[in-house]
């Protein structure tokens, strides 16, 4: 719903206007981690873009689908069945009705994201999922991705574009990958390396590529903990809804 039509349906019933919130950025600023705590503390729903695309690369690899054959992944990208649940609290996805929360993080699936995620028939259809999902959201809704602010929600009220180092970045994949690995070590220039190339790989495609919006609010999170992270954006959201 365009912005002045949810203000006008929200206003008639003395209810608070839905505020979409738009969070982009490259891998390990912090997207997930902020967007969930900020829509908890504002009682928003949540929506993980970046795991509806690991979903439809989950079933493509599942289904035998080459994933460097565009075309090929272009023809299939209406049959997977996508649904996220968007409480911040316990985001799902299924895809045709399984749990896919797990075996969409497997390394598998993230080689293969970047090049399924390119093709402009696997875009269109999870964009148009995306907008629905927004409109549907009854107090707003806090949408986090790579071109969630250029692309898909470009009348967003608040645009928060992430960043921090490569270091930094590493640094907190790494964590992530040791716990998961049972706290074996991990390698942080390989995880850099792969973190960069991922990074050029969603910033080099066609089809609505990783970029910064020119009207969103660009937070280096290199030197912040999460919580100031979240404390930022928060305000940011506050200052634009008193605004008006
Ligand atoms: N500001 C921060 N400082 C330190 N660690 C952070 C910060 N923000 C997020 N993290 C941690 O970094 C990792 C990646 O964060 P995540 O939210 O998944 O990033 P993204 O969604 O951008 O890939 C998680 O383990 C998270 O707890
Ligand atoms: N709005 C989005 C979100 C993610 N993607 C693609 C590009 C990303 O490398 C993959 C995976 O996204 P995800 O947010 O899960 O990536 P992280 O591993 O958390 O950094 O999906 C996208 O093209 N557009």
């Amino acid at each position: 719903m365009a912005a002045t039509s949810r203000q006008a349906a929200s206003e008639s019933q003395d209810a608070p206007v839905p505020v979409i919130v738009a969070v982009d950025g490259p891998s390990g600023t912090g997207k997930s981690s902020t967007s969930r705590a900020v829509a908890v503390k504002l009682g928003l729903s949540y929506l993980d873009t970046g795991a509806q695309y690991r979903a439809i690369t989950w079933w493509m690899l599942k289904h035998g689908v080459d994933v460097r054959d565009a075309s090929a992944v272009a023809a299939a990208a209406d049959r997977p069945e996508i649904v996220s649940g968007t409480d911040p609290v316990d985001p799902t996805i299924t895809v045709d009705g399984a749990d896919a929360a797990g075996p969409i993080r497997t390394q598998e699936v993230t080689d293969a994201v970047s090049a399924v995620s390119a093709v402009p028939g696997v875009r269109a259809r999870i964009t148009e999922l995306q907008r629905a999902i927004a409109a549907g959201a009854p107090t707003g809704i806090v949408v986090e991705g790579r071109d969630i602010g250029t692309t898909v929600l470009p009348d967003a009220d608040v645009k928060i574009f992430l960043t921090a180092s490569p270091e930094a970045r590493a640094a907190r994949r790494g964590g992530e990958l040791k716990a998961a690995g049972g706290g074996q070590g991990v390698d942080l220039d390989a995880t850099r390396e792969a973190l960069l190339k991922r990074d050029a790989a969603d910033s080099g495609r066609k089809t609505s590529p990783l970029r910064k919006a020119d009207d969103a609010v660009e937070v280096d999170t290199t030197e912040l903990a999460l919580d100031q992270v979240v404390e930022c954006v928060v305000t940011l959201i506050e200052e634009k809804r008193q605004a008006g």
